[in-house]
């Protein structure tokens, strides 16, 4: 066999050596030359255009139904899985909760190194939405992982060893993590980051690949007005904040802490950003305005990270609506003109389809009902309905802060011309509040002790909307619904489609289902351990072709709320035509009785509600309603372990799980009022 080099070594594949060569070949160029085969899998959306749509086809609707399993690998975790796992020439690289990243050899199912970056387990809450991980990027022999805690971190494709390391914060006070996946172009690994519920201040960041050097930094909201505006994109947007809200106290946000898309035609990079900070625009900018860069499609010079141009999707964004969903870049036909476009469904229920030459709005569409805005303007604006930023009455917003669409990637297939994507409601009300202050871990305010600032009080009102999730296959070109699926729950998975006329799809009830992309039609289902929210990937190797998919359940609705009797362990399932191995043996959920005779004054529940909304319910959710996602519902603890709250609470006992040390933050006395709470919900919904 004859390698790039004109060496004739043949090579254990697996072997550091094969690795050293097979991603020490992948750089842009490659990334872009694997889109003639989709042969690998070498970045989180599959190629540059983050299409997800593979032009293999060996699986195809004709034979997925004999699909089966090859081997499954387990990531031996038990938060939320969001990872795409990455594949070159049959080494797999895919990370799991708490940033680990784990190399897996595809040939044989087994492990070939773990990286674990050391995140502070105790530093979990300082996130708001699980402590997971998108994925990494792979680029000329490194792996590159965004730690949660805010490192990027280049490690050895073949030793797993790091090679470097760079803090991404500007300022370690505030309450900054990583959850998104790096993109690597041009010899430069660019990040964002979370934090934007509780007062952090968005920007995006490229580094040197090689060297771990920052190339350059753009913000995606002003600062400090009696700083200097970094760049004339920060003069622009801060004539649309009202400095009367103080907004650079709390960060105003616009977190990039998903999409980042380069695209190589236009050497642009499109950020997508995030929400206000706090949500509540009234305190944030209470004169109103349009708060750029909230919301927004931005797109930046690739080479110098400068401003070119900005399509806002939500003006003066007041419901935690991100546009930091997953983007896809595409050339369409629309009115028999090839148009170059971002396809875009971020969390406000519209599908966007946006001129990426030059960020000119085409088109948007509901692909959900929605109550915040009647449609979209010629120009590109929303028509907004008034009752949604009402300042002294409650709102039920549909989308809700969980939106429409999330992270879960969708895919877009050019041969059916269909869009892929996982749509949900998740019901919630929101009323503003009459006094903010910036970290005031005050009652009633949600996951304030945990540092949150959102401005609003959730379900001070029960959200009157019901839950649902659907698959949707959306027309872009039409702006219309071809098929759907219904799920018994939000939160599915990402989707992958494929050249074999297929869509692929985790579910959150814990299935892998294979549908025709064309008509819709279910060809093929297997059970997996526990409910399923990352995207699969597909690729082939030594000519045969492969479909793999981490399963785990969590994110932010998944911490609370499940949809299946199973769970973890983190699980990377692979499979491939004639697969034959087993499933492996599913963890069965235990979950605990009601909570009974836990003694507690009923005077005291009002103030422990108060007092479990700040610090408990955003993990722990509701007792006795929710069931448990990934971190157990106190509603069915043993009732020493509630009589004991003080023995969990304080002192940090179970940190590595990341339950936070409440010393200093409650006192036994709140405790008390929490048990209350706690007790007097269970029986309050026990059957008679
Ligand atoms: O505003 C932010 O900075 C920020 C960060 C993140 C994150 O980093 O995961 C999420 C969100 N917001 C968010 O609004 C959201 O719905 C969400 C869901 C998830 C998830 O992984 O399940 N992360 C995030
Ligand atoms: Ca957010």
């Amino acid at each position: 066999m004859t390698l790039g080099g004109g060496a004739a070594v043949a090579q254990t594949k697996g072997s550091p050596e094969h690795i050293k060569s097979a991603v020490g070949a992948v750089d842009s160029a490659s990334i872009k030359a694997n889109t003639a085969t989709s042969k690998d899998w070498p970045t989180y959306g599959l190629d540059y255009a983050e299409t997800r749509f593979s032009k293999l086809d060996q699986i195809n609707a004709s034979n997925v139904k004999d699909i089966g399993l090859m081997w499954t690998y387990s990531l031996e975790s038990i938060r939320g899985v969001e990872a795409t796992p990455l594949v070159v020439d049959g080494i797999m690289y895919v990370s799991a909760p708490w940033s680990i990243v784990h190399a897996v050899d595809t040939r044989t199912g087994k492990r070939l190194w773990t990286f674990d970056p050391g995140v502070d387990r105790e530093k979990g809450y300082r996130g708001c939405c699980d402590v997971v991980n998108r994925g990494v990027a792979l680029y000329k022999g490194k792996v590159f992982v965004g730690a949660y805690d805010g490192r990027l971190i280049a490690i050895d494709a073949a030793s797993g060893q790091k090679v470097w390391e760079k803090d991404t914060i500007t300022d370690r006070k505030m309450s900054y993590t990583i959850t998104g996946a790096p993109r690597v172009f041009n010899g430069k690994v660019v990040i964002g980051n979370g934090g934007a519920e509780y007062g952090v201040r968005g920007y995006v960041t490229a580094y040197d690949a090689e060297t771990g050097d920052q190339k350059w930094r753009w913000f995606t909201v002003p600062g400090d007005p009696s700083k200097p505006f970094e760049d004339g994109s920060m003069e622009a947007a801060a004539k649309t904040w009202d400095p009367a809200g103080k907004y650079w106290v709390s960060g105003g946000g616009g977190t990039a802490w998903d999409t980042i898309t380069f695209d190589p035609d236009l050497n642009m990079v499109y950020i997508g950003t995030g929400n206000g900070s706090p949500w509540n625009r009234n305190i944030r900018s209470p004169a109103g305005g349009d708060n750029l860069y909230l919301g927004s499609i931005v797109a930046l010079n690739a080479e110098t990270g400068k401003y070119i141009w900005h399509y806002q999707e939500t003006p003066g964004d007041n419901w935690d609506y991100t546009s930091t969903q997953p983007m896809i870049l595409a050339d369409i036909t629309i009115d028999n003109q090839p148009r170059k476009v971002v396809l875009h469904a971020p969390k406000n229920g519209f599908f966007f389809v946006i001129d990426r030459t030059n960020g000119k709005y085409i088109s948007a569409k509901n692909f959900v009902d929605v109550n915040w805005a009647t449609g979209y303007d010629a120009s590109g604006r929303p028509i907004e309905v008034p009752e949604a930023r009402t300042p002294d009455k409650s709102f039920d917003s549909i989308p809700g802060p969980f939106g429409a669409h999330n992270w879960h990637p969708m895919s877009f297939n050019p041969q059916t011309g269909l869009v892929y994507l996982p749509a949900q409601g998740v019901p919630l009300n929101l009323t503003g509040e009459k006094k903010f202050v910036q970290n005031d871990p005050g009652p009633f305010k949600y996951a304030a002790t945990t540092g949150w600032n959102i401005g609003f009080t959730l379900n001070t009102e029960p959200p009157k909307n019901l839950p649902f999730g659907r698959l949707i296959a959306w027309d872009p070109v039409k702006q219309k619904e071809a098929w759907r699926a219904e799920y018994v729950a939000p939160w599915n998975g990402g989707t992958l489609t494929t050249a074999g006329n297929l869509v692929f799809q985790g579910t959150a009830d814990g299935r892998f289902v294979a549908y025709n992309a064309k008509t819709g039609e279910k060809l093929w289902e297997t059970p997996v351990g526990t409910g399923a929210v990352a995207a699969p990937s597909t690729y082939e190797v030594d000519g045969k072709q492969y479909v793999s998919i981490a399963v785990g359940w969590g994110g932010v609705f998944g911490i609370t709320q499940r949809a299946t009797d199973r769970e973890g362990p983190g699980t990377v399932y692979t499979f491939a035509v004639g697969g034959k191995a087993p499933l492996p043996a599913f963890t069965k959920y235990q979950i605990g009785n009601l909570l009974k005779g836990v003694k507690y004054d009923p005077k005291d529940v009002p103030d422990g509600t108060a007092i479990y909304v700040s610090a408990c319910a955003s993990c722990h959710g509701v007792p006795g309603v929710d069931k448990g996602g990934n971190v157990p519902n106190l509603g069915y603890s043993a009732p020493e372990t509630i009589t004991n709250l003080k023995d969990i609470v304080f002192g940090g006992p179970f940190k590595d799980k990341g339950m936070p040390d409440f010393t200093g933050k409650l006192t036994e006395a709140d405790l008390t009022k929490i048990q209350a709470f706690i007790q007097g919900t269970a029986d309050a919904i026990r059957p008679k």
